[in-house]
């Protein structure tokens, strides 16, 4: 089939290369003209066939809405777009509501497997009515792995980008997990290689996983990770995951535990642990460390 992809960055140029390898034709959109297969978002949508699928794959929030309200201008009754960024779980009912009055459908697509997507396959979540789902499975069958699982149609729209939300807070505290126990390790006199823990439990452990091999790849690269700084950004989807669990009352402590501590990361001297160790100083006169 034929499908329009918009955003070729380390997803989207990928995912265009697999999609071309399944045999399908795909015209992609990228504002950097070196990469781009047409000039304009316009001539993307002049050039399908009708009734065209467009796929969008920019960042969450803004630059999302804009490529949406600009479909809704170009495209008309009986397309598609499929949204495989990481937005928002909320905003996919709006986009819909939005697409619908022209008579465009909408489809929400959690998109996991990362810069190893093109080799290994995308997982993918998926939300939307069965008759748009249905007219995008060929494209979804060409980016999942090739075994049994890596797909499924989760439900309406917007289950698409809560699945691949709470996905990613599973994962925040998995790496977390991880994380700890690494640390810990280094901290033990007793433990002398802890790279070859880590590589030991790849086979047979419980804790075996795709996480854990790519913690032993980074050690590989940095035995003791002394080329990093302890520091660890976020992109959103931790926090809209907190803000689910606090909506339905579902008590979440290890992924919002795994959150906050990518905040502690980011502080170079706690301001919180200064109150406390002023407090202890003032019941207790226990010892303060000064500046
Ligand atoms: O979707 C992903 C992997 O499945 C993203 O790479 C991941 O969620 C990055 O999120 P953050 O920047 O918050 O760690």
């Amino acid at each position: 089939m034929q499908l329009g992809l918009i955003g070729l960055g380390k997803m989207g140029g990928n995912m265009r290369e697999r999609i071309r390898r399944a045999g399908h034709d795909v015209i992609g959109y990228d504002r950097n003209p070196e990469i781009s297969d047409v000039a304009s978002l316009k001539e993307l949508v002049d050039k399908l066939e009708g009734p065209r699928v467009v796929w969008v794959m920019v960042p969450a929030g803004a630059a999302t809405q804009s490529t949406v309200d600009e479909l809704k201008e170009l495209l008309s009754d009986g397309d598609i777009v499929v949204d495989g960024g990481n937005s928002r779980w909320t905003d996919d009912e709006k986009h819909a509501t939005e697409l619908a009055e022209r008579g465009i459908g909408f489809v929400d697509a959690g998109v996991s497997g990362g810069v190893w997507g093109l080799e290994n396959g995308y997982a993918l979540m998926v939300g939307g009515a069965d008759e748009h789902v249905a007219r995008v499975k060929p494209v979804f069958d060409a980016l999942k792995p090739e075994g049994e699982y890596g797909y499924v149609h989760a439900g309406k729209v917007g289950a698409g980008h809560f699945s691949k939300m709470v996905h990613n807070g599973i994962e925040y505290a998995m790496m977390q997990a991880y994380a700890e126990g690494w640390e810990l390790l280094e901290a033990a006199d007793s433990v002398t290689d802890v790279r070859e823990v880590f590589r030991s439990w790849q086979e047979g452990t419980v804790i075996r996983s795709w996480l854990l091999d790519l913690a032993v790849n980074a050690l590989d690269d940095d035995e003791h990770l002394e080329r990093l700084r302890g520091f660890a950004q976020d992109s959103g989807e931790g926090r809209w995951t907190v803000e689910a669990a606090i909506d339905h009352a579902v008590p979440l402590p290890a992924i919002t535990a795994s959150l906050f501590a990518r905040f502690s990361s980011r502080q170079d001297d706690s301001p919180q642990m200064k109150m406390i160790a002023a407090l202890r100083n003032q019941f207790g006169g226990h010892a303060v460390e000064k500046k």
